[in-house]
């Protein structure tokens, strides 16, 4: 039996009041800015076979490849340096230690288990949409901090708004890599990450200022990498 996982509906001032995007915040501004391509790609034909548990074996593994290359660029290590104060430089240190030690290993045991060699992954060309987004993201590592914790804010709060969908539906999948990759991006913990960049955005990003444009170009990024899969599969 597969257990469907609904569609998430449009987005609304304050649908994410409860991380600190009140209605009228930067954040929920921003959210609201970029709000139908935002429901686009957490709606993606790629989410949702995820969900599913439909999605064809070669299509995850053409985005895990892809996703493995995107997670090696060291945004983070970028972002520690631009933070404006040592407890955000912190907190950031952190979470960047739970991505070596929780998000990694789930791609070094993915490739393991779906026996993708390292000569497959090193040959796999990029996908236009990762190369673009790779390229977007090294220019603004290279700019402002309002602009770099908007862009991390934003990547990060659309994957938990796709991963939450199933937790609102209340369905668990049953192929471990989908399920290992659900909870990488939905649960206590990556809610309170996410909840914490929301407030960095609130507090130093502004929806008149180049933050607006880097918000609603992730997110476009964001649905163009998941649709990529497909062509490379
Ligand atoms: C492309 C992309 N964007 C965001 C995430 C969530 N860390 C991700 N794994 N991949």
């Amino acid at each position: 039996m597969v257990n469907h996982v609904p569609e998430a509906p449009a987005s609304k001032s304050g649908d994410w009041a409860f991380l600190g995007a009140e209605s009228g915040s930067v954040a929920d501004r921003l959210y609201l800015s970029a709000a139908e391509e935002w429901n686009r790609a957490i709606n993606s034909r790629f989410v949702n076979e995820l969900l599913d548990d439909t999605l064809p074996d070669n299509v995850l593994v053409s985005y895990l490849i892809q996703d493995f290359k995107f997670f090696n660029q060291g945004i983070m290590d970028h972002a520690i340096a631009l933070a404006p104060r040592e407890e955000t430089k912190e907190m950031l240190r952190k979470q960047s230690k739970f991505f070596a030690d929780e998000e990694a290993p789930y791609f070094t045991d993915f490739l393991k288990v779906y026996h993708v060699t390292d000569e497959q992954y090193e040959h796999a060309p990029q996908t236009p949409a990762n190369k673009e987004y790779c390229d977007y993201l090294a220019e603004v590592v290279n700019g402002t901090w309002e602009e770099l914790i908007t862009a991390l804010c934003c990547m990060e709060w659309l994957y938990l708004a796709w991963a939450k969908r199933t937790v609102d539906a209340g369905v668990v999948q049953q192929v471990p890599a989908h399920k290992g990759w659900v909870d990488l991006h939905e649960g206590e913990l990556f809610r309170a990450w996410t909840g914490r960049l929301i407030a960095l955005v609130n507090e130093y990003a502004s929806v008149d200022g180049p933050e607006a444009e880097v918000f609603r170009r992730i997110v476009h990024l964001e649905r163009r990498f998941f649709e990529d899969a497909y062509d490379l599969a």
